[in-house]
């Protein structure tokens, strides 16, 4: 994370060239290197406040790492066809790129430097051009439980409703629970919040890694197990996408990415897209990095839960994408295509 006692911090113009410890770029330690500074730098977001919270995290992370001045970094909201659209059903509207082309146009374009987005959120193929350069930290990847009527999922009275619009928790509250009720829940978390209080529904889900960027971890009754309720690939990572080829962005984002997120992520997108994820797909994926080894667990559902393929298998860090693809492949052949015709 740079260079905390860096005395040149915050008192030089934009367009100063200055000496700074550049290891962290070129890995070897202590050197010496004359380095530009990044002038302005645009960051594209979508404006719900948990897009927001966590661009600016990220920009608050590239002033600590490189010592800019705040105001260098230009927060750029964007609106998408997945803001827009409030009164339909996601999957209806169709799923992939729903909360991110408008942001990739801008940034293929040049009007923005980087994008920040949830990983969960990111198609599996992105537009030609554009990569995912780094990944921050993983928070906890679980979902949270918002009980009402009870405080966990496991203590809802008999037919209580649970509202949701992930096809992954309504086929998980399915699994765990096939006496509730699920309900569509849209809307950003203060939406959902109000329609509790409202009673639409007596519980919800959403997860913990965005409640506590939003600063609401307080209102969590439950935290969900892993093994019973597997989070969505990718759930409580932050990315970063930009230009392929686009040095200057890369310099300025390789100190933010955390190398065991990365790996991860690379696993958990592998075995995305082995299953064609998308909105529609009820899927579940989660990679473990421990030294130099990736412990991957990933689980497919039908839609009302009744009918569940799980895997567990671990694999070299050193080829992530490799063993995300083989868990995908082997879901799918032992699910059999009729399971995948079910979802449609
Ligand atoms: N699809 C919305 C979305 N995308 C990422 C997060 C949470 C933050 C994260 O997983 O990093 C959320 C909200 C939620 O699922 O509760």
């Amino acid at each position: 994370m740079g260079n905390p006692a860096d005395p040149a911090k915050g008192r030089l113009p934009l367009v100063a060239v200055r000496v700074r410890d550049l290891s962290a770029y070129h890995g070897s330690r202590g050197k010496q290197t004359v380095a530009r500074t990044f002038g302005t730098v645009r960051i594209g977001t979508r404006g719900s406040p948990l897009a927001l919270a966590q661009a600016h995290e990220v920009r608050d992370r590239l002033v600590a790492a490189h010592g800019m001045a705040a105001e260098t970094i230009e927060i750029v909201v964007i609106s998408t066809k997945g803001d827009r659209v409030q009164d339909r059903e996601l999957k209806e509207i169709g799923g992939k790129g729903l909360f991110t082309e408008e942001i990739e146009a801008q940034l293929a374009s040049g009007e923005i430097d980087l994008a920040v987005h949830s990983s969960k959120d990111m198609p599996t193929k992105l537009p030609e051009g554009l990569a995912l350069n780094a990944f921050l930290e993983r928070e906890d990847p679980r979902d949270a439980f918002i009980g009402r009527a009870a405080p966990s999922l496991a203590a809802l009275p008999v037919g209580a409703i649970v509202g949701t619009s992930s096809l992954r928790r309504q086929a998980l509250v399915r699994r765990a629970r096939p006496d509730l009720t699920v309900v569509g829940f849209r809307g950003n978390v203060q939406t959902r919040l109000r329609k509790l209080d409202e009673g639409v529904a007596h519980a919800t889900l959403l997860a913990n890694a965005g409640l506590r960027r939003l600063g609401m971890a307080e209102i969590i009754t439950d935290l969900m197990e892993m093994d019973v309720f597997p989070p969505a690939p990718g759930q409580g990572a932050i990315c970063i996408e930009g230009r392929k080829g686009d040095e200057r962005t890369d310099a300025l984002v390789e100190p933010l990415d955390d190398a065991d997120t990365h790996v991860a992520l690379a696993c958990e997108r592998a075995f995305l897209a082995a299953l064609d994820g998308s909105c529609r797909t009820p899927i579940a994926g989660h990679a473990r990095i421990d030294g130099d080894t990736i412990a991957f667990a990933g689980t497919i559902l039908t839609p009302d839960g009744t009918e569940a393929h799980d895997i567990e298998t671990s694999g070299a860090a050193s080829d992530p994408a490799a063993l995300g693809r083989a868990a995908g492949d082997t879901l799918r052949a032992r699910a059999g295509s009729a399971f995948f015709e079910s979802w449609v």
